[in-house]
């Protein structure tokens, strides 16, 4: 039996769901056997991965969250695009079963899919009705705009319904990027990376430094809840505990949550937007994950590994984590399945997500972003924030700091890709 390693970065109620798919796939066959191992959050899995690359103990498979992609795709040498992979083993793999959304991410300029789709999310917000019902607000109405995201946090704070309005998970990915494709605002030069490695940052623009300045004064007035780099990991404690009434995270929380909120109503809502930009509401963008295949692993592991694939694409294991996850439905046959089973119907907002980054034909400023270094970059966006909310600097001023130091990193980045 060939073993092949699958290195993730998911923790918690998604891990224990990703190794009962796993062991779907080696209980339906015996020449493989993939073998999960769990490294940690996002950035520490990626730099796991590298550091096993080079030392050549490398995994044949391992998850790398959206924004490494700009860093996966330059790797020559140490990838396996997954068109060639599955061309080279002969596995059916057809992009256009998944998603617009999602294959315009992970393709190269030839329209070639590099990584394997799995775990595709887009930031939502979930609230407490309970707690909207006590501060005097409708529970079936969330917020639309950020004046009703502050209105109502104010009506909950002096109601006494809860000690604090709002939190929110990844302030880089959901208050910084996503709040930019929501806008229509670019985060960069050159379609947000797309158009090559000569791209720069231009994330201080008006809207940006308007909504970083307002969650610092929310900040202040106890409104919002910080919680923390990276993913923000204080903060769905705060929302399950009803110290919070409202927050913003990925829709992949969805497991997290039903598994954790279980003393009150849950109401789902698409992220507020400020109704004085025009374009806004524009269209979020995908987060979450894609599996990189990784050279220099013998050749039945590649085998087994185009098969495994295969197994993960179908629409009964796609529907099943989808549903169990939060995360979208990437293929439409997974979404199509959703609906015959009656899914949607009986889990009201479930397609929230969905609505929310189709809500508009992607521009240029929403289909999302391709920077090398961005994992460096998402590290600086958190320590400027954080310098924001302590008072050393304004909003302008850390945005600007954000702006000049990944600008630094994309010049190297440029440099080295040339
Ligand atoms: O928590 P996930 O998997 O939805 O990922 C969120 C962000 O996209 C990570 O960059």
């Amino acid at each position: 039996q060939t073993e092949i390693q699958w290195w993730h970065a998911m923790g918690g109620e998604l891990g224990t769901k990703l190794e009962e798919i796993v062991k779907g796939f080696n209980d339906s066959q015996d020449e493989y056997k993939v073998v999960p191992s769990y490294k940690g959050t996002y950035p520490e899995t990626m730099t796991a991965a590298i550091a096993a690359f080079r030392a050549k103990e490398q995994p044949a498979i391992v998850q790398v969250f959206e924004v490494g992609t700009g860093t996966m795709m330059a790797a020559q040498g140490a990838i396996v695009p997954v068109y060639q992979l599955m061309e080279e083993q002969g596995v059916e793999f057809d992009p256009a079963a998944f998603l617009p959304a999602v294959v315009g991410y992970y393709t190269d300029t030839d329209g070639n899919m590099l990584s394997m789709p799995f775990n595709s999310s887009t930031p939502i917000l979930y609230y407490n009705k309970d707690v909207f019902e006590k501060a005097g607000l409708d529970p079936e109405t969330p917020p639309k705009t950020w004046g009703e995201v502050e209105e109502f946090s104010n009506k909950i704070m002096e109601s006494g319904a809860a000690e604090c309005g709002f939190t929110t998970g990844w302030v880089s990915w959901i208050q910084t990027e996503n709040l930019s494709a929501f806008h229509n605002q670019p985060i960069g030069t050159e379609q947000n990376g797309f158009g090559g490695t000569a791209a720069r940052l231009t994330l201080n623009g008006d809207v940006q430094v308007k909504h970083w300045a307002n969650l610092k004064k929310w900040a202040d007035e106890g409104l919002f809840k910080y919680g923390g780099p990276v993913g923000g990991d204080d903060a769905p404690p705060m929302f399950y505990s009803q110290e919070c009434a409202m927050i913003m995270n990925s829709s992949a929380s969805l497991a997290g949550v039903v598994a954790n909120a279980k003393d009150f109503e849950l109401g789902f809502g698409m992220l507020p937007y400020y109704d004085d930009v025009e374009g806004a509401p524009q269209n979020s963008i995908i987060g979450g994950a894609t599996l990189w295949v990784l050279t220099g692993r013998p050749d039945e592991e590649y085998a087994g590994t185009a098969k495994f694939f295969e197994y993960l694409a179908s629409p009964e294991v796609q529907a099943d984590w989808h549903q169990f996850s939060g995360y979208l439905p990437i293929t439409q046959a997974a979404y199509d399945l959703g609906k015959e089973q009656g899914y949607y119907e009986e889990n009201p907002g479930s397609e929230v997500g969905l609505q929310q980054i189709t809500l508009n034909e992607p521009t240029e400023n929403s289909k999302g972003l391709r920077f090398g270094n961005y994992v460096q970059i998402r590290g600086i966006i958190d320590e400027e924030f954080e310098q924001m909310l302590s008072g050393s600097k304004d909003a302008q001023g850390a945005l600007d700091s954000v702006v000049e130091r990944g600008n630094a990193l994309l010049e190297e980045f440029e440099k080295q890709n040339q």
